[in-house]
């Protein structure tokens, strides 16, 4: 067991590993998962495990500036997005990261955003009660300077008016969060549901 990460939250995120790799969304070592603990301190993945074959070894203690509780120990390369992410929205409560084929692909054809509409899984967001609604998903060009690509998600959050539980890095991945783990995954799966949607659609013009 991590020092200070509870037993159901631990198998909470190793759970969330299992079910993105049986998706094929996290690649190699891709991808990230956090849940927010009580008192600033965030349970996170630590950098370069398969996510699909975590175990409570694989992960570690971070507060909300991304600093490490256990010394050594390196946490996730993007942990700043994960922290951005909780201290922008005290409702996340856990924070998911996947590198999908229809995220990647879709993400290195399109401007600064990707909109979906006429959806029925747009539903599966706060607030929207018809496929008539629109989510208007921020896409970022990537950047390994993860500080400064936190600080241009921030600015953009500054813009926005309504902002949806995620976004996309570009030829990268997808980041969303949830009040809870199983919300996240929730979402995570709607989105991708609808990515991979627009994808086959624009494949096939
Ligand atoms: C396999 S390369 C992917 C990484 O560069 C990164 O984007 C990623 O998603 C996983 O990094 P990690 O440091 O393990 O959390
Ligand atoms: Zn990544």
């Amino acid at each position: 067991m991590s020092p200070g990460i509870p037993e159901d939250v631990a198998q909470a995120i190793v759970a969330a590993g299992r079910r993105l790799d049986q998706r094929n969304w996290v690649p190699a070592t891709a991808g990230n998962i956090s849940i927010r603990l009580p008192e600033g301190r965030v349970a996170i993945t630590r950098s370069g495990f398969h996510k699909g074959q975590l175990s409570a070894d694989a992960l570690m203690v971070v507060d909300l500036d991304g600093r490490p509780e256990q010394p050594g120990l390196r946490p996730s390369a993007e942990t700043l997005l994960h922290c951005g992410a909780y201290r922008r929205f005290p409702e996340a409560g856990a924070v998911l990261h996947g590198h999908s084929i229809a995220n990647t692909v879709l993400s290195r054809a399109v401007g600064d955003h990707i909109t979906l509409a006429r959806y029925e899984l747009l539903k599966a967001f706060p607030g929207l009660a018809t496929h008539e609604a629109e989510v208007v998903l921020p896409v970022f060009d990537n950047d390994q300077d993860i500080a400064r690509l936190q600080a241009a998600v921030e600015a953009r959050w500054d813009s926005m008016k309504e902002i949806p539980p995620g976004y996309v890095l570009r030829g990268h991945g997808i980041y969303v969060w949830g009040r809870d783990m199983d919300s996240a995954l929730i979402r995570m799966e709607a989105l991708e549901f609808m990515l991979e949607c627009e994808f086959h659609e624009r494949s096939a013009r």
